[in-house]
């Protein structure tokens, strides 16, 4: 079935989004995500809540908007959540069960949950979460990919990020087939979002359409 945002089999998400334009480049897109950083100062593209619901309020309707926290206070993802400010919360940090147990008592919100792959056993783990979905990633917004060969048989909706380029992910999907797609450093230049860069990331999956 394809997607109704970019009619693709696979779904793509654009993260990092911290400036107006960069929510002009992504309405004009139309990923299916759309990703902030939210109160990480060590991130160049982090923004605080204030500044997330400014943005979000200008996203064109269809275009998601997902947190990504590291280590946040459940209490303030939650209430990102139930204000509607986000759709989905992505726990990009060292989160574990406990602190889903936690979140899932202030929200019915859908969560992602971040893990790191340095091995086929990460992997294994990330398996296990009780996210709604899990996202395999080299780090945080490194910019590089992990060893795709730990990968094996995902029996779960999943996100591939880290390194995601417009010219690998069709590759990405063909030999890993994810359920989404994320991408961040990939489309910038000079550390900040390309416009075009975004458009060539859109147009690429919506060519795989009917493909994978
Ligand atoms: O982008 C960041 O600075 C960041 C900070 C803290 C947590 C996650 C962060 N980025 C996420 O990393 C992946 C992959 O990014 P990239 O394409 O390799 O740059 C993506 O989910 C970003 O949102």
């Amino acid at each position: 079935m394809c997607d109704k945002n970019t009619g693709a089999a696979v779904r793509l998400k654009i993260c990092g989004l911290s400036r107006p334009c960069d929510i002009d480049y992504v309405n004009e897109a139309h990923p299916d995500f759309a990703g902030f950083v939210v109160n990480y100062p060590k991130s160049r593209r982090s923004v605080t809540p204030q500044q997330l619901a400014q943005l979000r309020a200008h996203l064109d309707e269809g275009v998601l908007p997902v947190g990504v926290f590291v280590n946040e206070a459940p209490e303030l993802v939650a209430k990102l959540l139930n204000d509607g400010i986000i759709s989905l919360a992505q726990l990009h940090g060292d989160e574990d069960e406990n602190y889903l147990k936690r979140l899932r008592t202030l929200t019915d919100g859908r969560l992602i949950q971040a893990f790191t792959i340095r091995s086929e056993k990460d992997a294994k783990l990330a398996m296990q979460s009780t996210a709604d979905y899990i996202l395999l990633d080299n780090g945080k917004g490194t910019g590089e990919r992990f060893d795709w060969r730990f990968i094996r048989e995902i029996s779960r909706p999943w996100i591939l990020a880290g390194g995601l380029t417009p010219e690998n992910i069709r590759q990405a999907a063909e030999s890993l087939r994810p359920w989404a797609l994320d991408l961040s450093s990939g489309v910038e230049t000079d550390g900040y979002k390309d416009r075009a860069k975004i458009l060539a990331a859109a147009a690429a999956i919506r060519n795989m359409a009917g493909i994978i």
